[in-house]
């Protein structure tokens, strides 16, 4: 698949995410939420700022008290880092407008730090293989697993409507695989 293709792909499924309804996104948040309850433990658990029609994280299950929640920022070097971050606690947004907490460098995670990273989808495949925003942010952050055995920590998991699956995606050289994905409708155990 060229470049361009895997352009009007996300261009595509963008719009697609953007037509739901309100009401329709806020459901599959719902459900997601619930679906991923057995597995979001670990000391450091990383969402995301549903921007776009992304899937909503309204409904994630409670972080337990000793644990921190994160969310990701923006590096120089088109990297991420996680900041813990609790409602409440001040925002700024990024160059996409994606809120960010606004937090000292020194105050960020490495993705390494990470237990479970939820992953924003733009497409996937069954197999793990993601079409992500375009920056190449996750695949830069996250590329350390693809030398380790897995499973291995952080856990990936991919969250998307069931609509963003694909019957193929071809991996590009650098794409790191997800361990599950979660839709509306199901987890999906990938072959990674
Ligand atoms: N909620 C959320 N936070 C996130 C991400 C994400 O996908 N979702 N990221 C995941 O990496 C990082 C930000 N990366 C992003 C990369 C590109 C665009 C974006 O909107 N790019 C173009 C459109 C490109 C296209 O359609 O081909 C734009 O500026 O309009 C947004 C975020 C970190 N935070
Ligand atoms: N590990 C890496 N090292 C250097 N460049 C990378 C790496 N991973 C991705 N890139 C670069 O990032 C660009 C975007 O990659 P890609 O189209 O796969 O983004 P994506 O996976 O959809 O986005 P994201 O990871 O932000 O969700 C590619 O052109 C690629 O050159």
């Amino acid at each position: 698949m060229t470049e361009f293709d895997r352009g009007a792909l996300r261009a595509d499924l963008r719009q697609r995410r953007r037509a739901l309804s309100a009401a329709e996104r806020v459901r599959a948040g719902t459900q997601v939420g619930g679906l991923l309850e057995p597995y979001w433990n670990g000391a450091r658990l990383a969402g995301y700022w549903a921007c776009d029609g992304e899937l909503p994280l309204h409904a994630l299950p409670p972080t337990p008290p000793e644990a921190q929640y994160c969310l990701p920022c923006l590096l120089p070097d088109k990297r991420l880092a996680f900041a813990p971050w609790r409602p409440g606690e001040a925002l700024k947004p990024n160059r996409y407008g994606i809120p960010e907490p606004d937090l000292p460098d020194q105050s960020l995670l490495r993705p390494e730090a990470l237990d479970v990273v939820l992953v924003p989808l733009i497409g996937f495949t069954r197999d793990g293989t993601r079409l992500g925003s375009g920056g190449g942010y996750y695949d830069r952050s996250f590329a350390f697993l693809n030398h380790m055995p897995r499973p291995q920590r952080p856990q990936l998991i991919g969250i998307a409507y069931s609509f963003q699956e694909l019957p193929r995606l071809p991996a590009a050289p650098w794409d790191v695989a997800l361990d599950l994905i979660v839709t509306e409708r199901e987890v999906i155990r990938t072959a990674g």
